[in-house]
């Protein structure tokens, strides 16, 4: 794996390196057990790329790697359950999945998409019983991909047009990405927040689909391209100028310092958490 170090995405770690107890003191002192974690959708192409990452961590340890036709209940009713179950399966799943740690008070951190408001309440209703328990659902993983919608979130008040564009591998089952989404609804929320109205559109022919998905307000252009991995452009404009804000991950290791962090901070944090940008500090 990328040697990630200097990132504050691995800040949270669970190793102490500034601590000040003496040599002998370290050496005496037994390390914490390694968070026991189950990956569901193991054998998938996010599954995989988590199950060697936390192979990878001496403070975390993979306990269970589950597929389809897998029983998660009873992974889960067993003694030496996992602490923390990872999600990469599929839209249809992810919902049952969670619903199912969160009945077994097991912290879950899920980055599969196509979650909408429904299925995020019903998971909120569902925490409401299981106080405690944290579920992290996180669209994007990759730094650069959060701060680009943050970054988007802050500079869409600012101009009169705004639209995003995502672009994503061919074999993606949902559109548009959950990043667009998340995207789209940080700006509509930014933009209501100081007044500002919709992007100006004089369209009145269209052929079906031609201005994209209407996401809260704003325009959402889905392509699907071989060779392509996840990619994300913003594209905001005012009389005169431009601002495009572009985020693009070429590899699936770019996921995984934030899929690190997720899981060794989901049990510090009960209830529902949507968006990594949460656990970097980015917004309350
Ligand atoms: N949050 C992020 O940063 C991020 C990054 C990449 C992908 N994703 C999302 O993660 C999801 C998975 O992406 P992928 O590229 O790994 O897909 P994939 O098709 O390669 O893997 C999905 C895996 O889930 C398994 N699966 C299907 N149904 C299951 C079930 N009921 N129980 C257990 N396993 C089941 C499949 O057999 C497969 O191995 C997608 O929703 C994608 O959008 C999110
Ligand atoms: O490969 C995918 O599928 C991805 N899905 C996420 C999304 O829908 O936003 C994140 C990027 C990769």
């Amino acid at each position: 794996m990328t040697d990630t170090s200097a990132s504050p995405v691995t800040s949270g770690a669970t190793s102490d390196t500034t601590s000040d107890t003496t040599s002998d003191e370290t050496s005496a002192a037994a390390p914490p057990a390694p968070l026991r974690v189950a990956v569901l959708g193991a054998g998938g192409r996010m599954g995989r790329q988590t199950v060697a990452a936390l192979d990878a961590a001496d403070d975390l340890r993979v306990v269970a790697r589950l597929g389809r036709g897998d029983d998660l209940a009873a992974l889960l009713a067993a003694v030496d359950r996992p602490d923390v179950v990872v999600d990469f399966t599929v839209p249809d799943v992810t919902l049952a999945h969670v619903l199912t740690c969160v009945a077994a008070r097991v912290h879950v951190v899920v980055g599969t998409t196509g979650w909408d408001d429904a299925a995020l309440d019903r998971v909120r209703a569902a925490l409401a019983d299981a106080p405690g328990t944290g579920v992290v659902v996180a669209p994007n993983f990759a730094l650069s991909a959060v701060l680009t919608m943050h970054v988007a979130a802050l500079a869409a008040p600012w101009f009169e047009s705004v639209e995003v564009v995502e672009l994503h591998h061919p074999d993606k089952l949902d559109a548009p990405s959950g990043t667009a989404r998340h995207t789209a609804a940080a700006i509509a929320a930014a933009r209501a927040a100081a007044g500002v109205g919709p992007s100006p559109d004089a369209t009145v022919h269209a052929t079906d689909g031609a201005r994209g998905a209407d996401v809260d307000g704003v325009r959402v252009h889905a392509v699907r391209l071989r060779g392509l991995v996840a990619h994300e452009e913003v594209l905001l404009g005012n009389p005169g100028e431009q601002l495009t804000i572009r985020t693009d991950t070429f590899d699936r290791s770019s996921f995984m310092p934030g899929v690190l962090l997720a899981v060794r901070q989901v049990g510090s944090r009960p209830g529902l958490t949507v968006g990594l940008e949460h656990l970097l500090g980015l917004v309350p």
